[in-house]
């Protein structure tokens, strides 16, 4: 079985709505910036400079499905998959817990893009460096 990769967010109390729980959009942000991380520490990032063109990831499809409530300073453990890595895109799949308590799975996929100023942002295949990173984390 394939390890994913873990990380923890706190709960923050501009998270949560007025039903002390963390609010749907929330997740999102949370999905986001633990990718980030998991892209870094594989040691390349969401938007670079490769053979000198800069690279980025924009999204094309999220979604969140949503099990149990989470509050304002519960800690959630977030892992992440590779569900698909394609010829340009990778979805990633999360499942986020707080303390052994399933709060929601998640659903990112995004497109490597060419970026050029002025220019229409244009997808391109995934760079074989950052393919071979990702393959490890395939489910
Ligand atoms: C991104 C696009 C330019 C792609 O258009 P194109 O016509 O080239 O796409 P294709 O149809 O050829 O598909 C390429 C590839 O993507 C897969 N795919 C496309 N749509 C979907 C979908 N809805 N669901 C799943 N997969 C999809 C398709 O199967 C192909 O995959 P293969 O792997 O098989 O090759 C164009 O779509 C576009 O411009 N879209 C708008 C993008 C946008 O504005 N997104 C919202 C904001 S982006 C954002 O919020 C963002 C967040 C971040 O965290 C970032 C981090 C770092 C960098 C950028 C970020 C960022 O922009």
């Amino acid at each position: 079985m394939t390890e994913p990769f873990r990380t923890q967010r706190l709960v923050e109390f501009h998270d949560t709505d007025m039903a002390g729980i963390m609010h749907f959009a929330a997740f999102f942000q949370y999905m986001e910036s633990a990718e980030h991380e998991f892209v870094r520490s594989l040691g390349f990032s969401v938007h670079s400079q490769i053979d000198g063109e800069t690279i980025s990831y924009p999204r094309v499809a999220a979604s969140c499905d949503y099990l149990s409530p989470v509050r304002c300073e519960e800690v959630l453990d977030i892992s992440i998959l590779v569900e698909r890595l394609g010829k340009k895109s990778i979805t990633y799949s999360f499942e986020m817990a707080s303390n052994g308590r399933e709060i929601a799975v998640g659903k990112i996929t995004c497109v490597c893009c060419r970026v050029t100023p002025g220019k229409a942002i244009t997808s391109v295949p995934l760079p074989t460096e950052v393919r071979e990173k990702l393959l490890a984390f395939v489910a």
